[in-house]
């Protein structure tokens, strides 16, 4: 693999700017593999196989940790972290990866393209702390592409969108700006949207066109791959199979700036509990009368907050559930001590 200096791997004056006097000794590295018992990181002086020294859940790819040769002594906090909602009735947050700089939303110009699930994305990108960026695939295929490249950017001003033929490397290079410099760029969208061939070009590798399927330890198929590959344009790709299904857990913010102009109208509503279906001096209501607001776009924001309160809700009732579950074994135990020992407080 071809060398890389800090800059190159991503490291910038964030990371820099906690690096402290205890700090001496040790060398930054980051994160290309996350496995159950072992990290894999890259350095300027080649790739290290670290021992972590906490849970390894605490860690995702693309992570900058300060390494001693032999251990992730410390991990630095990210610019961005994606996460996910663990499965199982825990509902924990999972980290997914970190220092993502650019999310590329990858739809097809095809039925794929839906724009409550772009806007899901969206609100994504923006809670885990990445750039926005629409990939529009198939464009070759499609009657009129500027169309749906006219309905991405609708969106939001905040949104840049591309449209392209993911199999045209000539075109994939449009990507370059994303990946370059030690800049890195993740891809999410539903299956058969690009994203390996995407990835392919980007990286120059092709073994895994076909994609290399093991079976998990549920039977499901998995594609195994390196998570943290460099770019040909000089950045970084981070794509791991929890990538691809990212859902939406503590995004208030996120939905926020995507549908700032219904939250600035609720704002304005006389109720501030106005659930905008009626209630007098509903400024909502009001915008969609006008027709200055469309009522799809209004009952999309409803829906998507209610699935973030929803998902919201589960992790924080698991945390109140686990601390109520620690409080009960500590009382438990401290009754059976008290019965050992009765002098015990
Ligand atoms: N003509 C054309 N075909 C494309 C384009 N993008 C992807 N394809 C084709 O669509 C199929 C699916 O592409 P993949 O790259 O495997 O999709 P994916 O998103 O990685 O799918 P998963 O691995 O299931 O997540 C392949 O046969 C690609 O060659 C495009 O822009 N134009
Ligand atoms: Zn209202």
């Amino acid at each position: 693999m071809t060398e890389f200096d800090l800059t190159g791997l991503g490291w910038s004056a964030h990371f820099a700017r906690q690096m402290g006097d205890d700090d001496r000794g040790l060398a930054p590295a980051r994160l290309s593999e996350v496995h159950r018992d072992r990290l894999r990181a890259l350095t300027p002086g080649g790739a290290l196989s670290l021992l972590p020294v906490e849970s390894t859940g605490a860690y995702a790819v693309g992570d900058w940790v300060l390494s001693d040769g032999s251990r992730a002594v410390r991990r630095l906090d990210p610019t961005s972290d994606l996460t996910r909602r663990a499965a199982g009735r825990e509902a924990k947050l999972q980290r997914i990866a970190a220092n993502v700089d650019t999310l590329g939303i990858v739809t097809s110009c095809n039925a794929d393209f839906n724009i409550a699930r772009l806007e899901r994305y969206l609100a994504l990108a923006h809670t885990a702390g990445c750039l926005p960026l629409v990939v529009l695939t198939k464009a070759d295929m499609a009657r009129d592409a500027d169309d749906y490249l006219r309905r991405a950017q609708r969106l939001s001003p905040l949104v840049t969108a591309i449209a392209l033929d993911a199999t045209d490397p000539a075109e994939v290079a449009r990507l370059a700006p994303w990946c370059k410099d030690g800049q890195t760029l993740a891809l999410v969208g539903s299956s058969g949207v690009g994203k390996t061939t995407l990835r392919n070009t980007l990286t120059g590798e092709h073994e895994l066109t076909q994609g290399i399927r093991e079976d998990d330890a549920k039977g499901r198929h998995t594609t195994t791959a390196r998570s943290l590959v460099p770019t040909q344009a000089g950045g970084w790709l981070i794509d791991t199979p929890g990538m691809r299904e990212l859902q939406l857990a503590d995004a208030d913010e996120g939905i926020g700036a995507v549908f700032e102009d219904i939250e600035d109208l609720a704002r304005q509503c006389r109720f501030r509990d106005c659930a905008h279906a009626g209630e007098p001096g509903c400024a909502v209501q009001a915008a969609i009368e006008t027709g200055a607001l469309d009522p799809d776009r209004l009952a999309r924001w409803d829906k998507l907050r209610r699935e973030d309160r929803y998902n919201s809700e589960t992790v924080a009732e698991a945390r109140a559930r686990g601390k109520a579950f620690g409080k009960m074994v500590r009382e438990i135990s401290t009754s059976k001590k008290r019965r050992h020992d009765p002098g015990a407080p």
